[in-house]
Formats: structure tokens, sequence, C-alpha cells
């Protein structure tokens, strides 16, 4: 496919607010696409390369495109780019810069200034495509003229939107067949808010009232003597996590896989920080002689599939079953009630313990990969809420020097108080901010400047924070009409604990409290 026919179904699309409009766009782009295309096409429209993250920051490619006066007529295609792409994720070693540059001169030459625009920004990441892939899904179901909720079930067992529409792409009929494979990540379920539990169980019906730790998220996988390991962005983290690689080895199981969340235990077994969890989480420490002192305990709350069979389909309470049937020793603590005293009980008992809150799920629910829904509902005391860095301030006096003060920003997918996908400011601080914190944004921040006025420096808004806060008031000032009172940085949704701006959290969420 000509990358010219992809950059002006790109620029249609950013030009239209109605759904129908973009899927009928997107079903009609991929009609037009070979199989074998696929994978690189969705890359490139998503800003998401099929080769991963290869090194190409804005100053790399910024400086490329500078350095090459762009094409008048356009001649590349899709496959083209990708073979480009694949060339600088295999370079390495000393020069690799030089020869990075020489090929993204080369490739920026023969492109024309639209495609120029384009391939910056779906070099850099520099596209809000968290809307889009949900469009994708339904577009590819109009292209192939098959049922949208089967195309979507694909999407999220493969863990893949690209491989799905390959597949699609080169046989319809087999998408239907695509399902849990052990071994390959599985998009997670996800869950909604509620205020208290009694709330939430108004939500759920009977429930299953679980300790909320605040870890890390781990998906286990086992095929015999085979074992994987994913965190929550479906990253594989297996080499770097040997004491959960044992702990799935020793359950009484053929092929399993699990979904839990890990964390550190003091001596006494009460939660360390979770700052402690990502270090150890983020380091291979393998071998390594404090490993002992910092292993980390997986916590199991669900199971997928068990010895050849498929779960999610069956009710939550089965699935519990199951799950108290091999694993009882690594559980999440519960109670299965409709009570909201006992669930309260629960909930004091959590926080009692360290942990977080609860998870309140409904015990007849299906796991619903992928999707944050109903039929799970955290409840937090403390408000914690992942919001987008939208600028920052020069600190002055102890922090003169570095980047301080957060602009922050929450999601407004619907457009109410600016454009339609964009972000609302609600906020500024600069509590809760280590020295580590203040160094590792005063770093990385300047590569997301957008404008600079010497005083603050206004940012892509790509990097999400988690935020907690006491609650909010009403305001003028901001265009949202909300502030944040009492706003303190836990930590940054980056890395392994990585949270994409377009999940961040919403407006309408922090409007919410004013009530
Ligand atoms: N018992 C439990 N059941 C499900 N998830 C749990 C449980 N205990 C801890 N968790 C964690 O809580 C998360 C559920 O909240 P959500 O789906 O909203 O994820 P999130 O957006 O990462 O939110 P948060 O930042 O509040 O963890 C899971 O991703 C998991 O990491």
């Amino acid at each position: 496919m000509p990358l010219a026919r992809l950059v002006e179904t790109a620029e249609a699309l950013a030009a239209t607010r109605s759904r129908t409009a973009k899927t009928e766009l997107l079903a009609g782009l991929l009609r037009d696409l070979g199989p074998d295309e696929a994978e690189a096409a969705v890359g490139l429209l998503l800003g998401r390369l099929r080769q991963g993250s290869i090194g190409l920051g804005y100053r790399t490619v910024g400086a490329a495109r500078t350095a090459a006066e762009p094409a008048a007529e356009p001649s590349l295609s899709v496959s083209d780019v990708d073979a480009v792409l694949d060339t600088i994720a295999g370079l390495g070693g000393s020069g690799s810069a030089g020869a990075r540059n020489d090929e993204l001169v080369v490739l920026f030459s023969r492109a024309t200034a639209a495609e120029q625009d384009h391939l910056v920004r779906a070099m850099t990441g520099e596209m809000r495509t968290g809307a889009l892939e949900g469009v994708l899904t339904d577009g590819l179901a109009r292209a192939v003229g098959l049922p949208l909720a089967d195309v979507r079930r694909a999407v999220m067992l493969s863990g893949s939107l690209a491989g799905t529409v390959r597949a699609a792409l080169a046989d319809p009929s087999t998408v239907a067949g695509i399902g849990l494979a052990v071994l390959t990540p599985v998009q997670p379920m996800l869950a909604s808010t509620a205020a208290d539990v009694g709330a939430a169980l108004e939500v759920t019906g009977e429930a299953s009232v679980e300790h909320k730790l605040d870890g890390a998220r781990i998906q286990v996988h086992r095929s015999g003597s085979d074992v994987r390991i994913h965190t929550r962005s479906l990253a594989d983290i297996t080499s770097r996590v040997p004491e959960i690689v044992e702990v799935a080895l020793s359950l009484p199981v053929e092929s399993v896989i699990l979904d839990g969340e890990t964390l550190m235990l003091d001596d006494d077994g009460s939660p360390r920080p979770f700052q402690d969890t990502m270090s150890r989480f983020g380091t291979d420490e393998s071998g390594a002689e404090q490993e002992q002192a910092r292993v980390l305990a997986p916590r199991f709350f669900d199971v997928l599939h068990l010895d050849g069979e498929d779960l999610i389909d069956r009710p939550l309470r089965e699935r519990l079953e199951a799950l108290e049937r091999i694993a009882p020793a690594y559980r999440i603590e519960g109670e299965v009630t409709t009570d909201p005293a006992v669930a309260d009980r629960i909930s004091r008992e959590a926080l009692a313990a360290g942990h977080e809150g609860v998870m309140v799920k409904g015990i007849d629910s299906t796991y619903a990969a992928g999707r944050r829904g109903k039929h799970w509902v955290k409840v937090k005391p403390v408000h914690t809420y992942d919001l987008v860095v939208l600028g920052v301030e020069r600190g002055s006096g102890r922090r003169q020097g570095w980047l301080s003060n957060l602009h922050l920003g929450a999601r407004d997918p619907e457009g109410e108080f600016g454009p339609e996908g964009g972000f609302v400011m609600v906020g500024k601080t600069f509590k809760g901010l280590t020295d580590e914190l203040l160094r590792w944004q005063t770093e990385t921040f300047p590569e997301l400047g957008t404008d600079d006025n010497g005083w603050a420096l206004m940012m892509r808004p790509e990097v999400v924070v988690e935020i907690a806060i006491d609650g909010v008031q009403r305001s003028s000032r901001y265009p949202g009409g909300v502030a944040l009172r009492f706003a303190r940085v836990k930590r940054y949704r980056v890395g392994d604990d990585a949270k994409p701006a377009g999940e961040a959290d919403t407006i309408q969420s922090l409007r919410a409290l004013l009530r």
C-alpha cells in the first residue's frame, strides 16, 4: 500500500469527530491492505511501530527530518518504511547513531511533507491513539464482514490488534478460532471506581470482596515446565522474577493462566512500600546477594485457563473455586458477600494490613479481557488518580535548576471542555517529588517539550503520574470547573508499570467527586 494512502486516511480521521465516519475510513483502508503489510500499517497508524521501541527519540528524528528536503511527489510504500525501520532496529554498537541518522535522512527525503509529518509523529509515539484502537477494531469487523464481538474478543485474547488484523485479512474464518493461548499474554481485565463499598455492591450485586494489594500486576502462564510472566502492559519479565517462576512450577497443574499481583513483603508479612516492589521488579536481581531479603511474593485473584480448558467465560465463582484448588496458599484474601457491613469490615482489615483498599467483583461475572467494566469495582479510601503531565515549571530556591512544579491534566475523551481526546488542566503540584523524581523529570521532560517560555515548559501529553488528593473543589480558573485539593505525587506510571495517556483518569471522574 502507498504510504500516502495511509497518511491521507490518518488526516481524514483527525478531521472528523464522527465515530461512524472514522469506522468507514478505517474499513476502507483495511480493504486495500494486504495481510503481509498489516502489522506495519497498524503500527504506523497507531504510532506503535511493529519493531517496538528502537531508540527513535524526538531529537534524533527531528534532526534527520530537518536535514531532508521533502519530496514533491509520493513514492514510498508502507513496506518501504517498514524495511527501513527493520534496518534501524538491527543497528547497534559504535557508529550506530550515525548510521541511524543516515537511514532516516534517506527515508525522509523520499517522503512528501505530509508523509514526513506523519512519520515523525509515528516514530516518536506522539499520537493520541487511545480511542483509535477501538475504532480500528470496529473498522476491521466491517472490512472483513465479521461480527464485532468476534473481532474484539480475538484482539483481547491474542493481546494483539495488529496480529488480529493480519489474521483477519488473510482469512476471516480464522478469527473466531483465535482464543487464549497459554504462554501468550491476554489483555488484563480492568476495574471501574466507586466511592465506597456500599456503592460498589449496588453495581455488582453479590460479590467477591478482596484486598486490593498495591503491587504490580502479573499474568503467569505455565505449560508443562515452560513458564512466562507478563506485566500489565504485557511485557515479558520472566527472566527477572525467578521466585515467581518457582511458585508457578510448584502448582499441581499441567497448564494454567493466572492473574494476580506481586509485591514485596517484610519479614512479618506486611507489604513494603510500592517503590520497593517496583525497584525489585524492574531490575535483574537473580543471583544477587540481597535477593533473599527482597523476594517478590505473588498473590493470585483469578484463573483464566486450567489444564486444557479456558475458564474466562465461566462465572467468577467457579474460577475462584478452581484457584482455591490449585493455589490456596497464594490466593488474595477475600470473601463472598452481599452485605455492605461485611464488605466494610473486609475493607478495614485490608487497610489495617497495609493494603490500598478493596476490589468488589460480581460473583457471576465472566472475565472481560481488556475491558474496564462494572463487574470489577475498586474502592480506595485515599483518592488516587492517574493524570497526565501537561507542563512543568522551573524550580526556585532549593529547587533551583530542577524542573519542578507539574501541570496536571485529566482526560477529556468526548471533548466536553476542549478538543476531543484532549486533556484539561486540573491543578499543579510539586509535593511528593523526591530528589530522585526531580532528577528523572529534569532529564526526561525536555525531550517532550513543545513550547518553553523560560518559566515553564509545555509538554506533549504523554507522561502519566499517579496523584493522591484529598478531594476536589469547584474552580473558575480551570476550564473543567474543578481543581485538585492537596495534590501530591505518588509515582510515575512509566516503565514496567506504564500506563498510556489514553487510559488516564477522566475529567468526568474528578467532577464526580464534587457531588
Ligand atoms: N484483588 C485484586 N483483584 C484485581 N486487581 C487487583 C487486586 N489487588 C490489586 N489489584 C490491582 O489493581 C488493579 C485494578 O485496578 P485497575 O483495573 O483500575 O488498574 P489500574 O488502572 O492500574 O489502577 P490502580 O492504579 O488503581 O491499580 C489491577 O490492575 C491490579 O494491578
